[in-house]
């Protein structure tokens, strides 16, 4: 992302509705609310001439509310800067900075049907940002098309209109934007799906809001080193490899062993001091053959499973890739919940409680020490009532998920959401497409157990499982696998 002032928490999310109270904070201290408008309008002028250079015709697309205003501002920049600028939309409303930014810039303000589509256009869309509360209107949708038809480049003013910036959502038709320029802070819609892609590039500005103002009781962040490196495990030279977490694995049965190994590679690559398979009857020769630094340990049945638990030591436990059997998933599942030590779920551990979810919501409580990690198709089988709502975004089903079950969610996807019982959530946005292949998850789960063996808060541990991974997924390069990718892991 390019940025015009380090001033700028680039991490902060802010929703729509709150960078309203913060606009009106920001005019209740004194501040020039015009001023911001001229500022902002500057920064995507800015954007055009720094991005298009070739541009021949800036079509400004002007809406009736402050984006609206920002349009303006910028259509009178780029014409005094030498570059032909026509403006198409509606007057806006009278008495506003809108208005008054019209006013600064007089001149012809064409109906949004009269625009025809030549070479050389670029277009600033104007017409909604923030203030967008319903699907746009059949004409607009028709000029949304045409400019999609003739592949006119769209330099979208806050949001592109269309996209709601609390969920990333399109409310119907709606831009897809090559540069984004937006002010103060980001918002969800910016980096959640299909918004992060709507939007292209994206361009966060300072318009001169002071930061004290910029805060917000939102509790969302972009996944970022900020939200965990305070709580990064120790690396202490001297340190015993038992006092680096000791992280246990469960395998499937003698036919499913790649998942848990994969879990448990990761596992070890990720700063576990001790990484154990627990392996059912039948599995161990096949484990054996392929494990070294891994140990194992049998478990056949939940008695053994309670006298190995006596063991102190075993700090993390993760359950579910390859387990296969679901009623021992859950029966294991209710034994080391019983310990009070954390937990990853995955895949079969998750799956197992689709039925049960009213169990796994009684299983941990006090502090967060349970993590899911459900890829849509699995949050569906949590929560199918939430991942049916429409009027919530991807970060309001993974709270909803996170306080149902007392658990960190981590919701995974091109815009992966951590969020926690206590409200806190972030969204990923870094990692590379390539990542969505098979064995991901596990190495995923391992990461995280991982960390958590090490003693990482459970919220921390997921933002930073979740980095770690995209990273990894980075250093293997695209037409990685699953096994390339927990080989490149680098612990934190
Ligand atoms: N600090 C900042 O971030 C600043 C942002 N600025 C810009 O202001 C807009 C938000 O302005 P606002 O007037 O609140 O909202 P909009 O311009 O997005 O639109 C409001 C207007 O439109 C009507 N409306 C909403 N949806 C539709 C629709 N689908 N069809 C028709 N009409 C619709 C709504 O009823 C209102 O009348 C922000 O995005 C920034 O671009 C400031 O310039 C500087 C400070
Ligand atoms: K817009």
């Amino acid at each position: 992302m390019s940025r015009t002032l380090m001033a700028i928490d680039e991490t902060l999310l802010v929703s729509p509705r709150t960078m309203g109270k913060i606009d009106q904070a920001a005019a209740e201290s004194g501040i020039d609310s015009f001023g911001l408008m001229q500022k902002a309008g500057a920064h995507v002028a800015a954007v055009l001439l720094s991005h298009f250079p070739e541009v021949q015709r800036a079509v400004i697309l002007c809406g009736p509310g402050n984006n609206g205003g920002d349009g303006h501002v910028a259509g009178g920049l780029l014409a005094a800067s030498g570059v032909e600028a026509v403006r198409f939309g509606m007057e806006p409303k009278p008495g506003g900075d809108a208005a008054r930014a019209r006013q600064a810039y007089p001149g012809k303000l064409l109906p949004l049907e009269d625009w025809q589509p030549r070479d050389g256009d670029v277009i600033v869309d104007a017409l909604f940002g923030a203030g967008l509360d319903r699907p746009v209107a059949a004409s607009i949708a028709a000029l949304i098309e045409r400019a999609q038809h003739a592949g006119t480049p769209v330099i979208a003013v806050d949001l592109p209109s269309g996209l709601s910036g609390r969920t990333g959502e399109p409310t119907g038709a709606c831009f897809a934007a090559s540069h984004t320029v937006t002010f103060a802070a980001l918002k969800p819609g910016h980096l959640l799906m299909p918004g992060r892609t709507l939007c292209g590039q994206m361009h966060l500005c300072d318009i001169g809001i002071p930061a004290r103002l910029i805060r917000s009781d939102d509790a969302m962040w972009k996944n970022d080193p900020g939200l965990y490196a305070s709580k990064r495990p120790l690396t202490d030279a001297g340190q015993h490899k038992y006092g680096r977490g000791h992280l246990v694995v469960f395998s499937g049965p003698l036919s499913a062993t790649g998942a848990a190994r994969l879990s448990a590679t990761a596992g070890l690559n990720s700063g576990a001091g001790l990484v154990t398979i627990a392996n059912p009857p039948g599995a161990t020769l096949a484990l054996a053959s392929h494990l070294t630094a891994i140990m194992q340990h049998p478990v056949r049945d939940e008695a053994e499973l309670e006298t190995w638990l006596s063991d102190k030591r075993l700090s993390a436990f993760v359950l579910g890739p390859g387990f296969g059997d679901l009623e021992k998933a859950r029966s294991y599942t209710a034994r080391v919940a019983a310990t009070g030590r954390p937990v990853v779920l995955d895949a079969d551990g998750l799956t197992a409680f689709a039925s049960e979810t009213d169990l796994l919501a009684k299983l941990f409580a006090g502090e967060a020490r349970l993590v899911l990690t459900p890829h849509e198709g699995e949050f569906r089988r949590l929560c199918g009532d939430l991942a049916d709502d429409p009027s919530l975004s991807k970060i309001d089903r993974a709270r909803g998920a996170a306080s149902r079950f007392n658990a960190v969610m981590v919701y995974k996807g091109a815009d992966t959401v951590i969020a926690a019982p206590d409200g806190r959530a972030a969204v990923n946005a870094d990692a590379p497409a390539w990542l969505a292949t098979a064995g991901s998850g596990d190495v995923l789960a391992g990461i995280i157990g991982s960390l958590l063996s090490q003693g990482m808060p459970a919220f921390e541990a997921a933002c930073a499982g979740v980095a770690l991974h995209g990273e990894a997924a980075i250093r293997a390069g695209r037409g990685m696998n699953a096994e390339d990718l927990a080989g490149h892991i680098e612990p934190l």
